[in-house]
């Protein structure tokens, strides 16, 4: 595929490299034919590598449709969902051609091989554009359910901006609902204690909800600050659910800062009991959102 061209409703996209890929995916980076801008093309192939092709297909047409739907669907309601430039599907495979950028995790391994920490504006920038993207996210009733560095990526001439990308797990809710049961998907560092039933795993009746995307942002902004993740020590994952699993006694310390309030805003998100949690709404109004750099 590498070097190979791509014709997607008609528009022959160059494709330069192999980005990405993901349990469903592989995305790849090209060029938009007629602006020059640099697109990243995630492809769904439905029939690929199973033992049990039919079920497989069926699963993998149906993430499909499910990303492409959320992410149009989201395109005029928040502008830090990635944008969708084109797309097509035919028996074989699903494909969507979007805004291309580099992911926060890469920016962050960067800082971690220089062992440079990044500088708290930029943390304060990256942060507060997450709180917003999830903020319009939740507005509209959706539930991202799998926030990570891996799943924002930094667009515009300086690599600023930030978009949200892989809503392939998120789920929508009913008015006045705030979480809902769901078999347990997620990562285990990012996850929060609520989504855990037992000390060696998710279970199959996790609760997910608003609030367990705001744990995953205290995970972040705890990353960024610190550069490690608070169960990023842990020997394997089942001592992370375990650790998590135990959490319902006590909360995660937070290392000492200079910046109360962001030690703060860590605290309220990193609370184990999800309904004394902040809400985005009310990461929007926190003294760390509103403070200037
Ligand atoms: N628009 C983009 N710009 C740059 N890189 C991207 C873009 N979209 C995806 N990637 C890269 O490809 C990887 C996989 O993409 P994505 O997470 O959307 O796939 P997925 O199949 O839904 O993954 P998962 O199995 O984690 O759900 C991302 O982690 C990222 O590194």
């Amino acid at each position: 595929m590498v070097g190979g061209r791509i014709v997607v409703r008609g528009v022959p996209y160059q494709i330069e490299r192999s980005i990405g890929h993901g349990l469903h995916s592989l995305v790849y980076g090209a060029r938009d034919p007629h602006t020059g801008r640099p697109v990243a093309i995630k492809i769904i192939n439905f029939d690929h590598g199973s033992h049990d092709v039919k079920a497989h297909t069926e699963s993998r047409r149906q993430s499909y449709w499910k990303e492409i739907n959320i992410l149009l669907h989201l395109q005029p309601l928040n502008p830090y969902i990635v944008r969708v430039l084109n797309h097509d599907y035919n028996n074989r495979r699903g494909i969507i051609v979007m805004e291309r950028g580099t992911t926060v995790r890469d920016t962050l391994t960067r800082h971690m091989l220089s062992k440079t920490p990044m500088p708290p504006s930029v943390v304060h920038r990256f942060w507060t554009q997450m709180v917003e993207a999830i903020y319009y996210l939740h507005r509209a009733g959706f539930v991202h359910g799998d926030i990570k560095p891996e799943n924002f990526i930094q667009v515009g001439p300086d690599g600023t901006s930030l978009r949200l990308i892989d809503m392939g797990i998120s789920f929508h809710l009913p008015p006045n609902v705030t979480s809902r049961l769901k078999t347990g998907v997620g990562t285990p560092d990012y996850v929060a204690p609520e989504m855990v039933c037992s000390g060696s795993g998710f279970g199959s009746h996790s609760r997910c909800g608003y609030s367990a995307d705001v744990w995953a942002l205290g995970v972040i902004l705890f990353e960024m600050t610190y550069g490690y993740r608070p169960l990023q020590k842990m020997r394997d994952n089942t001592a992370k659910f375990k650790f998590l699993n135990r959490l319902r006694q006590r909360e995660i310390p937070i290392p000492r800062h200079p910046d109360m309030n962001l030690r703060n805003v860590l605290g309220r998100c990193l609370t184990s009991n999800r309904r004394r949690r902040l809400t985005v709404q009310q990461l929007l109004k926190h003294p760390y959102f509103t403070e200037e750099f």
